[in-house]
């Protein structure tokens, strides 16, 4: 299987790692208020947290064969579909086409991006087309994988609504499927005995990523220190976290924390890496900024920011497209592009600073 942790390659014991929290799907479905304190701690301190039992087991091991087959076919025909240096998101992303950090290195991971309204409007594309294997595998694969997984992010956004005391229904209908968005599932692939970084460090875009991990790789660096630690991947266990968007929304009372992705450590170095993930994000036209109006919660925590801290004057979409754009190496002018790709601009305090302890 594709990224499978093998017997003879487990996870090492001797690399440092960061221990997520583990939350049970069907207690918190079930509105368990244990699960649902133990969520919002790890929402609101680290951001990422290990997730059981969340029903969507079988659709990820059939996304990760067929991303395995779409990252197999000649690399002339997946370039038919490359998202290509405009800061658009959806479609095949090639090797070497990224920035992995300020000095511009070039990345080795290849990816493929599905755009959710194009599997809900399937088989009539709303943003555009796909590989063969994609829409071989739409309908016993990428659907069933795609509808879990926004399940299984609204519930999560639906508790995250009612711990912020935001009024029913304001986080889901900014997420609602009247208008694209720019949510996404994707495919990752990085070659074996690689010794430089695969995803640069960054922090997510959207809302909330699930994904799934079989080999080792992902590093996390915890708000507050200069460490990265790998997460250890865990069978039938999903890795959640909160992205920009949501920690926008709730005026940084979420945490979306940088992480990114390395060679896989020790014997499973040897071994093609592969990850799956979903990301939800918000209709193309919201704005992202701080829902103060509708929370006292989130009121008092913007009151006490620097102003404009949480008030991005960028919809959901355009801050997508420009933190993607500046990636691409093609647009990069020098470390400024890539500072730029990290989106906090608007904030006045560059995360090169922050990364860096200086602030
Ligand atoms: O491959 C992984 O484990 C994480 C990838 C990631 O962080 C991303 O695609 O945003
Ligand atoms: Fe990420």
């Amino acid at each position: 299987m594709p990224g499978l942790t093998t017997a003879a390659a487990p996870f090492p014991d001797d690399v440092p790692t960061h221990p997520l929290v583990v939350i049970d799907y069907e207690l918190l479905a079930q509105g368990d208020r244990h699960e649902v304190d133990a969520l919002w701690k790890a929402g609101t301190e680290l951001g990422f947290w290990y997730l059981k039992n969340h029903g969507v087991e079988w659709e990820v091991d059939q996304m990760f064969d067929m991303g395995a087959e779409t990252l197999d076919l000649p690399l002339d025909e997946l370039m038919k579909f490359e998202q290509g240096d405009n800061g658009n998101s959806f479609g095949y992303k090639a090797r070497g086409t990224i920035q992995t950090d300020a000095n511009g290195t070039r990345d080795n991971v290849e990816f493929l991006n599905i755009a959710q309204d194009d599997v809900l409007s399937w088989p009539h594309p709303t943003h555009r087309t796909y590989p063969s294997t994609v829409n071989a595998h739409m309908e016993d694969t990428i659907i069933p994988f795609v509808r879990k997984s926004m399940q299984v992010n609204n519930t999560i956004l639906t508790i995250f609504e009612r711990q912020l005391g935001l009024p029913q229904g304001a986080l889901a209908q900014l997420h609602s499927t009247e208008e694209p968005c720019g949510s996404e599932a994707r495919c990752i692939k990085t070659p074996p005995r690689q010794s430089s970084t695969g995803v640069g460090e960054h922090t997510d875009f959207g809302t909330l990523t699930f994904l799934h991990n079989r080999l080792g790789g992902l590093q996390v660096m915890p708000p507050g220190t200069q460490k990265w630690l790998y997460v250890k991947p865990l069978p039938g266990h999903a890795i959640c976290n909160v992205g920009d968007a949501l920690a926008l929304f709730s005026g940084g009372i979420l945490r979306s924390s940088l992480h990114r992705v390395m060679p896989p450590p020790g014997a499973q170095s040897q071994f093609e890496r592969y990850s799956i993930a979903f990301f939800t994000r918000p209709r193309d036209s919201v704005v992202l900024r701080a829902l103060w109006e509708g929370s006292e919660m989130i009121a008092r925590t913007v009151l006490q920011a620097p102003e404009g801290k949480y008030d991005t004057g960028s919809t959901s979409a355009e801050w997508i497209a420009r933190r993607i754009k500046k990636l691409r190496l093609k647009n990069r002018q020098g470390p400024e592009t890539w500072y730029a790709s990290l989106g906090t601009e608007h904030d006045g305090i560059s995360r090169r600073r922050c990364v860096r302890g200086a602030v």
